[in-house]
């Protein structure tokens, strides 16, 4: 897959694509039914016109973080859907002054060539989300490209919506998300250093910074693991606190998770950790000894729920 940064000046290869275009935060069952859409519209090569950073990011700044993976996250999952180019248009001042009809003719005209674009029938664009999909079908005749709108699929227009999915998380109901993303919820990152606490309690943990990334509830969950670089690459089970760690004083929240018969070393590789299971809120313990034993329960339940997984 190509990512393309900008939406001039592109190489003859990436033009005459079709792009099925949205924020596709957790790439779930509705994104999903879209990127179909573009893919069956056109013979052209298949590809995503995506923002980054996401719109509401730009016009909220100081908003609590709200987005189900970051970029890299998405491109990689829209990579293994078959995408070939990811059009990752820096959302700015630029982009979100432009009127629904300039941004037809000037970036998806003009600027990239796109052949064929697919919208959910929900899509808003241009400069105070005044374009429709409607708009763009009557912009697209204008300026020579295809548009195909894909009706919201569920019962209701709630039915698969990252916010939806959002507040599943939040509840904790990683079950109810995961039916809405067609995958588990994953944060996904670099292990990074902590207070190197965790061995001396005999419990190791890899941590994940949540920078940016919305927060599900907090507490303790039954986690798969793909281990993404390094030696130790591949799938494992474990163990994993989201959380502030209350006995350790006030922190940032962060996903610290503990790997099922593992010993090496994780620093500096990427995880990508599925929420799979909620076992129960994070606590502040009486003593250091009462948290070991909750984090051999903790271990013991996930081990259980994890089997045949
Ligand atoms: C299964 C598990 C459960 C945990 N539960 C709690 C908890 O209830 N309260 C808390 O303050 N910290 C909890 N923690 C977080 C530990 O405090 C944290 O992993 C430890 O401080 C190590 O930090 P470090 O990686 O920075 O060394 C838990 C960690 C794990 C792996
Ligand atoms: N079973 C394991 N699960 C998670 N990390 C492990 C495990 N075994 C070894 N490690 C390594 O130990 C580190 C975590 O140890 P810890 O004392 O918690 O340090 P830190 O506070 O820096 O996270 C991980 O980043 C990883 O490199």
């Amino acid at each position: 897959m190509q990512i393309h940064r900008d939406w001039t000046g592109l190489k003859a290869e990436a033009r005459g694509a079709s792009v099925a275009m949205g924020n596709f935060d957790g790439v779930h069952k509705g994104h999903r039914a879209v990127i179909d859409a573009a893919r069956a519209a056109s013979d052209a090569p298949l590809g995503i016109l995506t923002f980054e950073p996401h719109p509401r990011e730009y016009f909220a700044p100081d908003a609590p973080p709200f987005r189900l993976m970051n970029s890299e996250a998405r491109a990689n999952r829209l990579s293994r859907l078959g995408v070939q180019h990811l059009y990752e248009l820096p959302f700015g001042p630029v982009l979100a002054g432009l009127t629904p009809q300039a941004f037809a003719q000037e970036v998806l005209a003009d600027g990239l060539g796109i052949a064929h674009v697919t919208v959910g029938a929900d899509f808003c664009f241009g400069k105070n989300r005044a374009g429709t999909a409607q708009t763009l079908q009557d912009l697209g005749r204008t300026y020579g490209f295809g548009v195909t709108i894909v009706p919201l699929i569920g019962a209701g227009e709630a039915e698969y919506s990252s916010t939806a999915i959002r507040t599943a998380l939040a509840q904790g109901l990683t079950h109810e998300a995961e039916r809405m993303l067609g995958h588990w919820h994953r944060i996904e990152g670099e292990v990074i250093h902590g207070e190197k606490r965790g061995r001396e309690l005999g419990w190791p943990t890899a941590n994940l910074a949540m920078d940016g990334l919305h927060l599900p509830r907090l507490g303790v969950y039954a986690v798969l693991v793909d281990i993404l670089t390094g030696p130790d690459r591949g799938p494992c089970k474990g163990v994993a606190s989201l959380g502030v760690r209350p006995m350790f004083g006030v922190n940032t929240p962060n996903l610290e998770v503990n790997l099922f018969d593992f010993s090496g070393d994780l620093y500096g590789q990427h995880l990508s950790v599925a929420l799979v299971d909620f076992l129960r809120d994070e606590a502040r313990f009486d003593s250091l000894q009462a948290l070991i034993d909750q984090m051999e329960q903790d271990g013991a339940q996930a081990r259980a729920l994890l089997s045949g997984r």
